[in-house]
């Protein structure tokens, strides 16, 4: 049973379509990678995953067990997001907000489940920190802890090595390969860094405000978009 199902998907701002008919399933330890140039709809059909813009055509259905309050997501950054004047710890904490329901504060098992994802991805001695302080890495490790206090099941990355420098990107993926083996974490992941963002993918989607290309890594390294795509003969 598909853990995400997007069927006949399309979504429009102000009644102009920006994506047409997306259709694709993805099972719980898949990892998805979506490809497209700008403007071409990634980060619109992340947020419709997320619930958070609803479709204007189209369901997207997730499975398996999964509800939609239960998926981790690491935003793409702004520079007022990394100026946030709040310590690791809670910025970890508000990860678990979901789950609080209408409890208005964090219990004690939020605390231990985000001093548990801390410890998990070697930031545990950062806790006390205010997150401002922290290097560019640093603060991609506390988004996806907090991500990660969310989620057991789920985990969407929207550009998540956007700034960082070459071996804190290869870091950063190598930790999201770790989540999707060792945990079997369903992965989606936008990125520009077609490369090594893909290096571990298990499926691709290829959006230019429809849906180009939907399949495994193997079947899309045997389109000409793919090997296009990838070997760099179009960028982003
Ligand atoms: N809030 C909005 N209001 C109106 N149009 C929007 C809005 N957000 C996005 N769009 C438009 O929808 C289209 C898809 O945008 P989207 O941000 O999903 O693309 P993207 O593939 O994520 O781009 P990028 O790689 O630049 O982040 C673009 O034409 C964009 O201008």
């Amino acid at each position: 049973m598909s853990v995400l199902t997007c069927k006949d998907v399309s979504f429009s701002y102000e009644g102009k379509e920006v994506l047409t008919r997306v259709n694709f399933e993805l099972n719980q330890g898949e990892y998805l990678c979506i490809l497209g140039e700008n403007g071409s709809g990634k980060s619109t059909l992340m947020k419709g995953i997320l619930n958070l813009k609803k479709p204007s055509a189209g369901q997207i259905q997730t499975g398996d067990g999964l509800s939609q309050t239960e998926i981790g997501y690491l935003p793409q950054q702004t520079q007022i997001q990394r100026d946030f004047p709040a310590s690791v710890m809670e910025v970890v904490l508000s990860g678990r907000l979901n789950q609080c329901g209408k409890r208005p504060f964090y219990n004690r098992e939020d605390r231990k489940i985000a001093l548990q994802k801390l410890k998990q991805l070697g930031i545990l001695p950062l806790k006390g920190k205010c997150y401002r302080e922290l290097s560019g890495g640093q603060q991609q490790r506390v988004l996806l802890a907090r991500a990660l206090c969310a989620t057991k099941k789920m985990l969407l990355l929207d550009e998540p090595v956007a700034g960082l420098d070459p071996i804190m990107t290869v870091e950063l993926y190598n930790i999201v390969k770790e989540l999707n083996q060792k945990d079997n974490i369903t992965v989606i992941m936008v990125s520009h860094d077609v490369q090594l963002a893909t290096a571990h993918a298990t499926h691709i989607l290829q959006l230019g405000n429809s849906q180009l290309f939907f399949g495994t890594m193997g079947e899309y390294m045997n389109t000409e978009l793919g090997v296009r795509f990838m070997t760099g003969g179009e960028r982003k």
